[in-house]
């Protein structure tokens, strides 16, 4: 058997952490593959390395003096080597990176030096060989993570290795050059490498016993989901549970590998099993429900929008052109309403209302912002009726003004859009009907 194991930057924060996680990897003779993030927050109040290093260049590149910013940065690795009783020194590493950003290596090699020197100190500690992620994890021209490159070489250079230690986060062009993935990304970086051995389970080790059927941020002490798809995991983590990225389920799916979502502080307890497909029921009606802030609607009415074909094609594309993906797009008979991310959408706002005027000739454009969607998700919704009503009852009795419902046809997930303010309400109530009342 062989297991992959990723341990997120709250994980493995200081040397404390390192050797909880080491007494897990030293418990089970099949945690054979580990993927390290970078040091994460020791406390609430805590800056990740990962954000230390982006600051920390980004004076590099504006030509101000980054010295105090990298000794800093330098400290936080120390701690743990003196904390571990290692005799290990990056100096030589810690040289080079200085002279990297001197010579604007660019924020991507930046940041993955968070996870580069937590990969050599892991893999000395364990007494594992280190791979450098830059050598086996490639990416193509167009930035995109280019699979079947990787799984080529990675798991040839993985076959030649009893036990290794791959940094996560990052990989390289194929001129060398470092690329990251987004944020949280280490967790793809797991999901890559288990697809690569073909592993029996990735376990991704955080601070949380599992997925929790709500955010425990939100929510005090929501319960934990035993088993989840895929499917649902994913809908759960692109809508804001940040417990895995939202892209990491990909290259263990192909395989058929589970995912165990497990808490490095408390080892023995069971954790969360994301699987291709259960016959076990979730303990709800639903199984989880994530949110997001920061989005705009763009509503377009125009008279007998219903018999203009093409009309829906044509909205889109104003937005198209102007590189903006849209999220949801619940339409009635002179309705149309296109939701995307506020961020992205505020600069170009006033292109995308004359391309709409220029492409469909609307009667009227109106754009409203700080709205939040939430999903609620759950495999068994579809066999439940009345699951929508029940959603929408709990909302009035809170108050929640409710500006956007959308169903999938899978009938997986309901979306809920309501105004930024009354997101933590809304989720509450949301909670409370289907989980606090069972409870
Ligand atoms: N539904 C959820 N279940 C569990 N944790 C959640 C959920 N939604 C948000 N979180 C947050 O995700 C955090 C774990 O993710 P992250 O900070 O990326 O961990 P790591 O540093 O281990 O990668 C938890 O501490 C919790 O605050
Ligand atoms: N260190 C990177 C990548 C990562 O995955 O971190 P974590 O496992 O702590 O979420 C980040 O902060 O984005």
């Amino acid at each position: 058997m062989t297991k992959v194991v990723k341990f997120g930057g709250s994980s493995l924060a200081s040397a404390e952490q390192f050797m909880k996680v080491g007494d897990i990897i030293r418990s089970d003779a099949e945690r054979k593959f580990v993927v390290p993030s970078a040091p994460g927050k020791r406390n609430s109040k805590d800056t990740k390395v990962t954000d230390m290093l982006y600051a920390c260049y980004a004076a590099a590149e504006a030509g101000e003096d980054f010295k105090a910013q990298l000794k800093a940065i330098k400290a936080r690795y120390e701690e743990i080597i003196k904390g571990l009783g290692l005799d290990l020194s990056l100096e030589e590493e810690f040289k080079t990176i200085e002279k990297q950003f001197k010579e604007k290596a660019g924020d991507n090699y930046a940041a993955s030096r968070g996870e580069y020197l937590n990969g050599i100190i892991m893999a000395a500690y364990l007494g594992y060989e280190f791979v450098d992620a830059a050598t086996v994890i490639f990416f193509g021209e167009n930035g995109e993570f280019d699979g079947e490159k990787t799984k080529k070489i990675l798991s040839e250079r993985l076959k030649k290795t009893e036990r290794a230690v791959i940094p996560g986060f990052y990989g390289a062009y194929e001129d060398g050059r470092v690329k990251t993935f987004s944020r949280g990304g280490s967790d793809i970086t797991g999901s890559i490498v288990a697809g690569a051995v073909k592993a029996d389970v990735y376990e991704n080790w955080t601070d949380v016993s599992g997925f929790l059927v709500a955010d425990p941020r939100i929510i005090d002490a929501p319960p934990g989901i035993d088993t989840i798809t895929y499917r649902e995991l994913r809908e759960l983590s692109y809508m804001g549970a940040t417990v895995l990225h939202e892209d990491a389920i990909f290259p263990v799916r192909k395989e058929g590998i589970p995912i165990n979502i497990r808490n490095t502080n408390a080892p023995l307890d069971e954790g969360t099993w994301i699987v291709e497909s259960t016959c076990q029921k979730s303990k709800y009606v639903i199984t989880g429900i994530a949110g997001k802030k920061g989005f705009c609607a763009v509503n377009i009415e125009k008279d007998m929008m219903n018999s203009q074909i093409g009309f829906g094609r044509k909205v889109l594309q104003a937005f198209e052109d102007n590189g903006i993906s849209f999220e949801h797009v619940p339409s009635g008979i002179d309705t149309m309403t296109v939701f995307v991310h506020q961020d992205e959408f505020v600069d170009k706002e006033q292109k995308v209302v004359s391309a709409l005027h220029r492409l469909a000739d609307p009667d009227m454009v109106d754009i409203e912002s700080d709205l939040a969607l939430i999903a609620v998700v759950g495999r068994g919704m579809k066999s439940m009726r009345g699951t929508a009503g029940r959603i929408f009852s709990a909302l009035a009795h809170a108050n929640v003004n409710v500006r956007m419902i959308d169903q999938g046809s899978s009938e997986l997930n309901i979306i809920i859009g309501v105004s930024d303010e009354d997101f933590d309400n809304a989720i509450r109530a949301i909670y409370n009907i289907f989980v606090e009342v069972q409870l």
